[in-house]
């Protein structure tokens, strides 16, 4: 027995060993592709260098095309120089095998441009010979002969790197996932698109490496920031970040379906491929500034800065940054689209509350004229009729008192020509405006308001009362102020300042300069220069402010919108096309069906293209099976995405011993223990400051979380806190459990707190069957 086991076990070492060589054999297949595409790209570098200097001694010369395509070159060279001197981690990342095309065609990539093989590819053996070889990177390069080295991802002829499965493989028999550092090739890792066939390159079977790239990628720890999904994106993913982007692109998918990804890779891939119309800007907004750092590193590992501004949706107004919480009641007074009534009603009362004189008196032809406070309350309300902004109202107002004025003056009466009491009427005007005290009145009975000003003036909570009237109750009334009273601002606040902002509007001022795409503006390799020097974050800081519209808008999570927010991000993308991501059952609004029509009202009526993910990425089968219990709960029939891969290991339930703090503390010790990545403990809203003094001195793999502060991240592992103190918390607080229940990559812990039922496992009522 013992014999046999050890021939077992020397049988299996041979095996290793010789899979082991033929690894090593195609690692060093790929570093040598690599290697060509370096020396291929130092030649490039090269040749950028000599036109450069070769267009700074011959100056302008040339045709005008000629000088176009010469700066158009140094500008691509350039780009490649900075990008690979970045050190891309994996900047060859792919590599499809490929059986004869139908049509045996090339694009104008040089890669094949059938989808289907060609009749007889296959062989009735099943053997076939593989006729084409594609290597996938960031970036495109080509060789000498304009034969594609590199291929860019988001070029038509990498798309079967993405779109072929084995249900549909096309002309795909292997992919491969190549893992590189630097210049250094490290690993490999194969799926097979056909594998009941015995395909052979140049004249030996291909062999297959590895468990597949996907699950690579879902089983390494995660770190505090997001990385980019490109060498394993999914085909159904893949048709999203491909869709054309005529109107709106809508895409719902459970948690850990890659929406997230998704979006962000779509914006690179809209870039690629045309960037000129998104030269106008591509706006993400995502719906808290933690989502912003996780995921903002993501585009420029893609090769994309500049043009795309990652914003939360609580810095989206320039010069205001959400800082502060609101209670559920409170957010839904100020999200509900009623809030705009009390807006409009605020921003015109507003006006009044200025320590504006009772009377208007002035000199004008030597007569002293004057207007009581009731002709100004009456001149003031007509100014104020319609919807226009009241701040542009203001030529208007005064226009009114001079007629009112010039009414009283009597001179009216003096001239029946029409061109001479046209003449004294204006130098009638022309006396008054002159005069200081007229325009001292004017500042002060029509000042310029500004937004900050206005929801100062609803802090009041008499006044509010006034302006909300027969619109929000009096408990509403009572809360808005409170909150508006405090230092600082909420989310909601940031979206009233912006309706407020268009309301009131803007006196002309002079306009900034239009931004300038690069490739407009071509004269050399120096125009790289300050595009390089500037990060991501500034410039999507400078974007902002200097935009108001963008080219394309992309929403993620955005369930989470209320209307007020709709219709502040609907004013960013009058124009735009837009890709909409979201999950309504992770919604935390308490409304959905009142934020879908003020989205429907935002979006227009574009023609819109939906989408399903289905596939959850983020959760094993475990975990995800124990979220399908809430959601169940919290959205009865909806289906829950399936899991891609399970681990054994089911979620732990504990119950408070000596204190809660104790208990979670310990529990996010344990987990640290057993996973390398970060772990999460998400609690209620309220407690979130408490619960990172629990976790004082754990080390920064930890982090302790709100629970509407979790939305959209990941770790590791991760503790929830009280499952019924989370959902008690607000009307949506079942999908905002099912958020929090919904983050671990690996491993779950529920603490019930005081308000749980735990049964004799320590299982909550909410999570039991
Ligand atoms: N094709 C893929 N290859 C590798 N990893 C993937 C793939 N798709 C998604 N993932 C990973 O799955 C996780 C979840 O992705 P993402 O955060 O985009 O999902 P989501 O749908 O936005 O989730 P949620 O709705 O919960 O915020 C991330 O770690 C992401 O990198």
């Amino acid at each position: 027995m013992a014999a046999q086991a050890q021939q077992e076990t020397a049988v299996d070492s041979v095996q290793d060993a010789s899979h082991d060589s033929v690894r090593d054999r195609e690692i060093s297949v790929e570093q040598e592709h690599l290697d060509r595409v370096y020396r291929r790209l130092e030649e490039k570098i090269h040749e950028a260098q000599f036109l450069m200097h070769d267009a700074a001694k011959r100056g302008q010369v040339g045709t005008p095309g000629a000088l176009a395509e010469r700066d158009a070159q140094v500008f691509r060279a350039g780009v490649h120089l900075s990008r690979l001197n970045n050190e891309f981690e994996d900047f060859l990342f792919g590599r499809i095998d490929l059986l004869p095309g139908k049509d045996g065609k090339k694009g104008p990539d040089g890669a094949y441009t059938a989808v289907e093989p060609a009749e007889g590819a296959v062989r009735p053996d099943n053997t076939a010979d593989i006729a084409e070889t594609l290597h996938i990177g960031r970036i495109g390069v080509l060789d000498e002969d304009y034969a594609p080295l590199v291929i860019d991802w988001r070029a038509p002829a990498a798309a079967p790197f993405y779109r072929s499965t084995p249900v549909d493989p096309g002309r795909v028999v292997r992919r491969r996932v190549i893992r590189s550092k630097g210049r250094r090739v490290l690993g490999v890792e194969d799926d097979l698109m056909r594998p009941e066939l015995k395909a052979f390159l140049h004249g030996r079977e291909l062999p297959v490496i590895g468990d597949g790239a996907l699950m690579a990628a879902l089983g390494r720890a995660r770190s505090h920031t997001m990385r980019d999904i490109v060498a394993s994106i999914q085909a159904e993913q893949d048709l999203v970040i491909r869709a054309p982007a005529a109107s709106v692109t809508y895409v719902e998918g459970g948690p850990g379906t890659g929406k997230t990804a998704v979006a962000l890779h779509r914006a690179a891939y809209l870039l690629y491929q045309d960037r000129r119309r998104y030269a106008g800007g591509i706006l993400i907004v995502s719906p808290t500034p933690l989502l912003v750092a996780y995921t903002e590193g993501v585009l420029p590992s893609l090769g994309e800065e500049g043009q795309v501004a990652i914003r939360a949706i609580g810095s989206l107004v320039e010069g205001a940054e959400a800082t502060l919480y609101d209670s559920p009641s409170t957010a839904r007074a100020k999200g509900s689209s009623r809030m705009l009534k009390v807006l409009r009603k605020a921003a015109r009362g507003a006006l009044e509350l200025n320590d504006s004189p009772a009377r208007l008196r002035v000199v004008a032809f030597g007569r002293r004229l004057e207007l009581e406070a009731e002709e100004l309350e009456r001149i003031r309300r007509n100014a104020l009729g319609g919807t226009a902004p009241v701040n542009l109202l203001r030529p208007r107002a005064r226009k009114l008192l001079l007629d009112a004025l010039w009414d009283k003056s009597g001179a009216t009466a003096r001239h029946t020509d029409p061109e001479l009491a046209a003449e004294l009427r204006s130098s009638f005007d022309e006396d008054i405006t002159s005069e200081d005290d007229f325009l001292a009145f004017l500042d002060a009975w029509w000042p310029e308001l500004t937004p900050r000003a206005v929801l100062r003036a609803m802090a009041d909570e008499r006044r509010l009362g006034r302006w909300a009237r027969r619109v929000l109750n009096p408990g509403e009334v009572r809360k808005v102020a409170r909150s508006l009273r405090r230092d600082g601002h909420s989310v909601h606040d940031i979206a009233m300042l912006d309706e407020l902002q268009a309301i009131l509007g803007s006196p002309a001022r002079p306009r900034k300069k239009r931004e300038i795409d690069p490739l407009d503006q071509l004269t050399g390799l120096e125009e790289l220069m300050p595009v390089r020097e500037e990060s991501q974050r500034e410039r999507a800081e400078r974007l902002a402010q200097e935009r108001v519209e963008y080219a394309h808008v992309i929403v993620d999570e955005a369930q989470d919108l209320t209307p007020m927010q709709w219709r502040m991000v609907g004013r960013r993308g009058r124009h735009a096309t837009w890709t909409v991501v979201g999950d309504p059952a992770q919604s935390s609004w308490s409304d959905p069906e009142e934020a879908a029509e003020a989205r429907d009202e935002a979006l227009g009526t574009r023609p819109r293209r939906r989408f399903q993910l289905t596939v959850n990425y983020r959760n094993p089968a475990e975990i995800a099976d124990l979220a399908a219990k809430v959601l169940a709960l919290a959205m009865p029939g909806s289906p829950s995405p399936k899991a891609v891969r399970s681990t054994g290991v089911e979620p732990r339930f504990t119950t408070v011993r000596d204190s809660l703090a104790g208990t979670v503390r310990a529990a996010a010790a344990r987990l640290l223990d057993q996973v390398d990545g970060t772990v999460g403990v998400v609690v209620a809203m309220r407690r979130r400051e408490e619960a990172r003094r629990w976790l004082a001195g754990l080390g920064d793999r930890v982090v302790a979380l709100g629970s509407l502060e979790a939305k959209g991240l990941e770790y590791d592992a991760t503790v929830v806190v009280s499952p019924a103190e989370i959902a008690d918390e607000s009307p949506a607080g079942l999908r905002v459990l099912y958020v929090a229940l919904t983050r671990a990559t690996q491993q779950l812990t529920i603490v019930s707190g005081e308000r749980d039922e735990p049964d004799a496992h320590g299982v909550p009522d909410l999570l039991r069957d």
